[in-house]
């Protein structure tokens, strides 16, 4: 190991180490089916190649209602407190944590926007590039879950392609009955934005660690991926567990054809 590697390796706190691959909460609530880091993103990481992933800052972005604990789930994960008072988030926060996969240091910065409307369009400019859209509702009151997908098309759709969760907070304020019938309808709904389900609960800490370390690894693996696209002698896409290499000669000249200006819609 380098010795700048080791240098950024102590810097890690060692409860930020990710040592092996987080599973999802849930097998049929997720779009990211794999079970460990892709063999070349372990290849990148084994041969010290990957790229600026290391010195990268990448983004999560927490929405969702007003009071539905987003504040609560990023103060539990990052300084393992809970407060019972509610105190509004005004326009937005962040926090840094620093994290080593595979032996690289990582860093993610996490966004926590307020839910109140009048904040909206101070928070709305922080959703721009975010590699990780986190979807908040809260599981003791069902309205917050209609709004789900409103706010998913707001921020994920501000930037590109990035990882999706829908995350339930206060687990620990439902029945167990309760819980199964929330859990079903947020399991299609996620489903149906391409997302993964997490239930938490801030107060109690259960599945608070599990979730932001899956959050981050599969960033990570995303991050790297991307380097390895663009560091080769070619673009290359992710289709299953498989990188394949696209050959963009052929994609320029398809759409040169059809289309000249290589716009989007057929005019
Ligand atoms: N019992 C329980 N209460 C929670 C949990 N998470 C949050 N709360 C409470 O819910 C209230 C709102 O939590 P916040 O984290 O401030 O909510 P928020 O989504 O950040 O709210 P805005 O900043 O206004 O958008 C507070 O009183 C918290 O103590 C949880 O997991 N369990
Ligand atoms: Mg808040």
């Amino acid at each position: 190991m380098s010795a700048a590697r080791t240098m950024m390796s102590q810097n890690v706190a060692k409860d930020r180490i990710v040592t092996k691959f987080p599973q999802a909460f849930h097998p049929d609530a997720t779009p990211y089916q794999k079970m460990n880091f892709h063999p070349k993103v372990k290849a990148a990481c084994t041969d010290n190649k990957t790229g600026r992933v290391g010195l990268k800052i990448c983004k999560a972005v927490l929405v969702g209602d007003v009071s539905v604990g987003k504040t609560s789930l990023v103060n539990r994960f990052c300084h393992d407190v809970f407060d019972r008072d509610y105190k509004a988030t005004i326009g937005v926060d962040f926090e840094v944590e620093k994290f080593s996969l595979l032996n690289v240091p990582f860093t993610l910065q996490i966004w926590d926007t307020a839910g109140q409307e009048r904040f909206k369009c101070i928070a709305a400019s922080y959703y721009r590039g975010a590699n990780v859209t986190i979807v908040v509702f809260d599981m003791s009151d069902e309205s917050s879950l209609a709004n789900v997908a409103r706010w998913m098309d707001d921020a994920a759709g501000n930037s590109s392609d990035p990882i999706k969760f829908v995350v339930g907070t206060k687990k620990d304020l439902v029945s167990p009955a309760a819980f199964e019938s929330i859990e079903q309808n947020a399991v299609e709904i996620a489903n149906s934005l391409g997302a993964e389900f997490w239930a938490v609960s801030s107060k109690t800490g259960e599945n608070v660690k599990e979730f932001f370390f899956r959050a981050v690894a599969l960033t990570f693996e995303a991050a790297i991926l991307r380097e390895i696209d663009t560091s080769s002698d070619g673009p290359t896409k992710q289709i299953g567990n498989d990188l394949i290499k696209v050959d963009n000669e052929n994609v320029f000249e398809r759409r040169s054809k059809k289309n000249p200006l290589g716009k989007c819609c057929d005019m």
